[in-house]
């Protein structure tokens, strides 16, 4: 994987990736407060901005309109800011532009959760996830799959089934910290 930044590792911005769901804004969390540093999700910022949530952005605005502000926002912060603990939305990963940002000036972290292990937190997730939204439980899956090509574009995978917030954020930060002083 080609990296062209010449921002030191240690200063470089961690970016969680995945599926919608699998933990990003949850566990972007916890790696921040544990690590001191800033943390930015993405979809939250973009409701800040717009003073909208994102089911109401899609439906006004429409889904090309929110990627075009999404990739914007991703590139910025991956161009612009250092030390970050970034949370991507889950279909954001799938441009390529934010993909090369990401890879390029940041450390990208996947987390993998299973389809079993996903499908039990449907319920919990669907209310204000657009796209999950009145699709059939094999939709969702298919999208799922599809999804994984792109995702598997990454600097370090962290698997996160059968685990709390608390063991998968120590792992993240372990992870990384064992790579990078090696
Ligand atoms: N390791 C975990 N174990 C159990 N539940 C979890 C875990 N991580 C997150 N959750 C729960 O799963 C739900 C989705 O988490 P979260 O919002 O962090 O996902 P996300 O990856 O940010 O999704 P999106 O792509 O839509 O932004 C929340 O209810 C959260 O509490
Ligand atoms: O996976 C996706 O395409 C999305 C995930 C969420 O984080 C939001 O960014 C939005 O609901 C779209
Ligand atoms: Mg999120």
């Amino acid at each position: 994987m080609g990296t062209y930044s010449n921002i030191p590792l240690r200063e470089r911005n961690i970016v969680l990736i995945g599926f919608m769901g699998v933990g990003k804004t949850t566990i972007g969390q916890l790696v921040a407060k544990k690590l001191y540093r800033d943390f930015i999700d993405v979809d939250q910022e973009i409701e800040k901005r717009h003073h909208m949530s994102i089911p109401a952005i899609f439906e006004q605005m429409g889904e090309n309109y929110f990627r075009k502000v999404e990739r914007e926002l991703i590139v910025d912060l991956c161009t612009n800011t250092r030390l970050k603990i970034i949370s991507l939305g889950g279909g954001a990963y799938l441009q390529e532009e934010v993909r090369n940002a990401c890879l390029s000036h940041g450390i990208v972290v996947f987390l993998d959760l299973s389809w079993e292990n996903w499908k039990d937190r449907l319920p919990s997730i669907v209310h204000d996830r657009p796209l999950l939204k009145n699709k059939a439980l094999e939709e969702i899956k298919q999208l799922f799959e599809l999804r994984k090509q792109a995702y598997s574009q990454h600097h370090y995978r962290v698997a996160t089934d059968g685990l709390d917030p608390e063991t998968v954020a120590i792992r993240t930060i372990e992870l990384i910290r064992e790579r990078n002083t090696n």
